[in-house]
């Protein structure tokens, strides 16, 4: 196969296992790349925020449940009632009443609000009167006209600072059923912003109350899903303008959007103490960025691998290739380059001399009666003479010389830079040396002579030329009785 063939055929094989490496690697890490996200979405919709959820409603619950029932026993105390029914003379009794009910039941505060007065008591005593054209006061107007028995409220607080607190306001009615105020507790909701806060920084997910008209009722001290601030409508909020449509009815349950190009999961949960909607959301951006570093970590050893397995595989058929290579154009009795390799080297030589202009001189050389000497001492014997006169002749020449074992016992040489003169001189001093030379062999000496034609290169020739000219050469001194050297010049074609 030519050495270009050979080179993409390599290339083919080192792109095939390129590709075969870098496409199994990918597929495993991208596969499990796939299958981590898919399981921590899982988790994330099946048990995070389910359980983000309960935990929340519950503690809700825990924070409200008692309330209710405190709220619903001072609505129906004889003694509020019937001071409420005497005429409300002294604020003393009933201040020391709420006092009492805040103290014992560890309420934020307790109220009692008349509707004959209007006047708003608390455990400090009289806080004002509620007017129906006071927009802090219209949630007593509203308790008051409404059907249900009380309701759940969150407003700031007057009589504290204006704290969040989440009222109850249970009606009060006389014996008769007749409505004569509001009494009830009001509770902090610290509790419930501080585990939403928990929630939010520990796990990076957002927690907050919805209302049915989606404004945001409740959400961490440090503000809800994208700084969202409690008030604030959740269509208002950029980025979750569309969230709401989205959402079916009825909306508990577990849904998916995307905000950004981030995509979100939430569970909505309705908890109908409040009429409110519990919102816990999570970005996938936070949890999927591990195992995301994870996959590209991956990928980078898996494109380090491939390049150190594919550096290796080349190596070792670049020595492969250089093994087969030197196997192909070397002759293994003698060592020479045979004629493959011969011929590598002679084409070069040839162009070399020819565009330098300067001389060059073959020799071909043959063992004299060689076929006697395997004859009488058998080949193995014929071997060693081969050995040994290739590695005299070799001590002979400069590192420029091309040698080669040309045929069974012949040899040609290539002289660089040298005419047919120096050449001459040279092929009767090999001619002599093997003349004077013995090679012992199972307690013989074994010699043999040489014959050796020369010729040198001229401006038209071609190596098979060359070598032609030479050959004649080599015959004439054959003919002319062996051991001997004649040289054949050059003569134009006709
Ligand atoms: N031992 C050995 N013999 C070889 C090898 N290659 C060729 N020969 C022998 O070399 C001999 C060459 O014989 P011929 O071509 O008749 O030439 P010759 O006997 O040298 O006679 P002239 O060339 O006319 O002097 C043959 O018998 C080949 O078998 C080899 O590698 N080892």
């Amino acid at each position: 196969m030519p050495l270009s063939h050979s080179r993409k055929a390599q290339s083919i094989l080192l792109l095939l296992l390129l590709a075969l490496l870098l496409s199994g690697f990918a597929a495993t890490s991208v596969i499990g790349y796939y299958t981590s996200r898919d399981s921590i979405r899982h988790n994330i919709v099946n048990t995070e925020l389910p359980l983000t959820s309960d935990n929340i409603y519950s503690e809700i619950q825990k924070d409200l449940v008692r309330p209710i029932l405190i709220s619903s026993m001072m609505s129906r105390d004889t003694f509020l009632r019937d001071w409420v029914l005497a005429g409300e003379q002294d604020p003393t009794p009933i201040t020391r009443y709420l006092l009492e009910v805040q103290e014992h039941y560890g309420a934020y505060t307790s109220f009692f609000i008349s509707e004959k007065t209007h006047t708003y008591y608390q455990a400090k005593g009289v806080l004002k009167q509620v007017r129906e054209d006071e927009p802090r006061d219209v949630w007593y107007f509203r308790v008051r006209d409404m059907q249900d028995a009380y309701e759940i409220n969150v407003d700031p607080d007057m009589a504290n600072r204006d704290q969040l607190t989440i009222f109850i306001n249970y009606k009060v009615f006389d014996y008769s059923g007749n409505f004569i105020g509001v009494t009830g507790v009001g509770l902090t909701v610290d509790a419930v912003v501080k585990l939403i806060d928990d929630y939010q920084q520990r796990y990076e997910r957002s927690v907050y109350f919805v209302d049915s008209d989606g404004r945001l009722m409740l959400t961490g001290a440090e503000g809800g899903p994208l700084g969202a601030k409690a008030g604030q409508l959740l269509s208002s909020v950029a980025g979750l303008e569309a969230l709401r449509a989205k959402l079916p009815q009825p909306k508990s349950g577990n849904f998916k959007y995307q905000e950004h190009g981030r995509g979100h999961f939430l569970n909505v949960r309705f908890i109908p103490e409040l009429d409110w909607y519990l919102f816990v959301d999570k970005h996938e951006e936070g949890a999927l960025a591990g195992i995301r570093h994870t996959l590209y970590l991956n990928l980078l050893i898996c494109a380090l691998i491939s390049g150190l397995v594919l550096l290796l595989v080349y190596l070792a058929m670049r020595r492969y290739q250089r093994f087969i290579t030197t196997l192909a154009t070397t002759d293994v009795l003698t060592g020479l380059p045979n004629r493959r390799g011969f011929n590598l080297l002679a084409g070069q030589a040839l162009q070399e001399a020819k565009r330098n202009q300067s001389p060059l001189s073959a020799l071909l050389i043959d063992l004299d009666l060689f076929k006697q000497l395997n004859d009488t001492h058998g080949h193995l014997a014929g071997d060693e003479v081969l050995r040994g006169f290739a590695h005299n002749l070799q001590s002979n020449l400069r590192q420029s010389d091309i040698i080669c074992r040309w045929g069974g016992e012949e040899f040609i040489l290539l002289l660089k830079d040298t005419g047919s003169s120096t050449a001459r001189l040279l092929a009767e001093k090999i001619r002599e040396q093997s003349d004077a030379s013995s090679f012992p062999f199972n307690g013989v000496n074994l010699r043999v002579s040489t014959s050796i034609g020369i010729t040198e290169l001229h401006d038209e020739d071609t190596l098979d030329r060359l070598i032609a000219r030479a050959d004649r050469a080599l015959y004439r001194a054959k003919q002319s009785g062996r051991n001997r050297v004649c040289e054949e010049t050059f003569e134009p074609q006709a």
